[in-house]
């Protein structure tokens, strides 16, 4: 008797809890029709915008970064949950990528092969709808773009512990590309092999950047490896996979499932904030979106006070330079570009005042780009 009753109280409990989750769960699919029918008129529209644009110029720019970094900023300052800003944000980083795949896919090539940390920049940034193309070189990732054989490139530029990565800037000196954006990613290393024993590893083979970001973590388990260094994490985690038990290579996680290999160890970064800073490379002059940054590349006559002089105008209207990083220019011995980074686009007249101004004390000025904060 007592047994009848308790299944029977559990079973009216089961029915009622199936009652309110179908009540509920009916409330969610009309929800995602909603969501549905309004992403699809969305995708309309973006088409209308695409037919604007062809309407008005010979070389198209669907992608607009100016107008998505407003957009996305908009998203997470009206957001009021439960769902946190920075995942409202992916979603409509999501939609936007579909909605311009809609109006063009568009052709963006990465630092690769598969797998590389530029590779997940590049879907941070654009998206999962944009049609990714591996390349084997920063060098390669300017020509694909310059060639017109995608029309955005994503190339690191620098790391919270390593500084700049020169390869990068050496190549603006040359290239007509400017900047059109910027993405930031926290960087975690794992040590890949095809065996699981870290005391068999003898050789590790990585990006230099990546073998000096562990450069401790290295040396106090790996005291006797050789380290190689490659073009990218990728390109190790790749050659590793056809090699033997006693070779590893540092890379993303990512990387691990793609060329089927075990991890020995993870999050073997010394920094604990590791993080890197790419940008995306095009033709495009991007115009304001509120949150700008600048990047210009300058070089001094060779005479005492020339740089002093030169940042004057910036100091005087009180724009903050958030970074300055000297190279060699590769025409004279001793001969130096500086690369500049403002707050700041060079439209508003008080960036454009002080840029006229700066042109006039410098022998080499470009600016490289305005473009958007990193918003995600
Ligand atoms: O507003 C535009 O120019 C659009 O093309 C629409 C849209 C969007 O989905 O909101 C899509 C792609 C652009 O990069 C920017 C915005």
């Amino acid at each position: 008797m007592h047994l009848w009753l308790s299944l029977n109280v559990s079973t009216v409990e089961h029915m009622s809890e199936q009652k309110a989750l179908q009540h509920i769960r009916q409330q969610i699919d009309e929800i995602d029709q909603q969501i549905q029918q309004l992403l699809n008129q969305r995708a309309e529209f973006a088409q209308k915008v695409a037919e604007v644009k062809i309407a008005s110029g010979e070389q198209v720019d669907f992608y607009r970064p100016e107008r998505e970094a407003m957009i996305l900023r908009k998203v997470m300052e009206r957001n009021t949950g439960p769902l946190p800003d920075a995942e409202v944000g992916r979603i409509f980083r999501e939609i936007m990528s579909a909605c311009l795949a809609a109006e063009k896919p568009l052709q963006v090539a990465y630092l690769g092969p598969e797998g590389s940390f530029t590779q997940a920049a590049a879907l941070k940034h654009f998206g999962g709808s944009v049609q990714l193309q591996p390349v084997s070189t920063i060098a390669n990732v300017f020509r694909a773009v310059e060639t017109e054989y995608a029309r955005y490139g994503v190339v690191p530029v620098e790391n919270s512990s390593e500084g700049m990565v020169s390869h990068t800037l050496d190549r603006f000196i040359s290239s007509p590309l400017k900047i059109n954006g910027e993405v930031t990613l926290r960087i975690h290393h794992y040590l890949l092999g095809k065996t699981s024993q870290l005391n068999q590893i003898k050789t590790v083979y990585a990006h230099p950047q990546a073998l000096a970001q562990c450069r401790q973590w290295l040396g106090d388990q790996l005291p006797h490896a050789e380290l190689v260094a490659l073009d990218s994490n990728s390109e190790a985690a790749r050659r590793v996979a056809e090699m033997g038990d006693d070779v590893a290579a540092i890379a993303a996680s990512t990387a691990a499932d793609i060329y089927g290999l075990e991890v020995i160890a993870s999050n073997i970064e010394d920094e604990a904030g590791n993080t890197t800073r790419f940008l995306v490379i095009g033709t495009q002059d991007v115009g304001p979106s509120g949150e700008d940054k600048t990047a210009l590349l300058v070089s001094t006559q060779n005479k005492p006070g020339a740089l002093q002089s030169l940042l004057k105008p910036l100091a005087d209207s009180g724009i903050s330079m958030s970074r300055i990083e000297s190279r060699p220019s590769r025409k004279g011995m001793w001969e130096y570009v500086f690369f500049i980074d403002i707050d700041g686009h060079s439209q508003s007249p008080a960036v454009a005042e002080a840029l006229a101004k700066l042109q006039n004390e410098a022998s080499v000025f470009r600016v490289l780009g305005s473009y958007p904060k990193a918003v995600l």
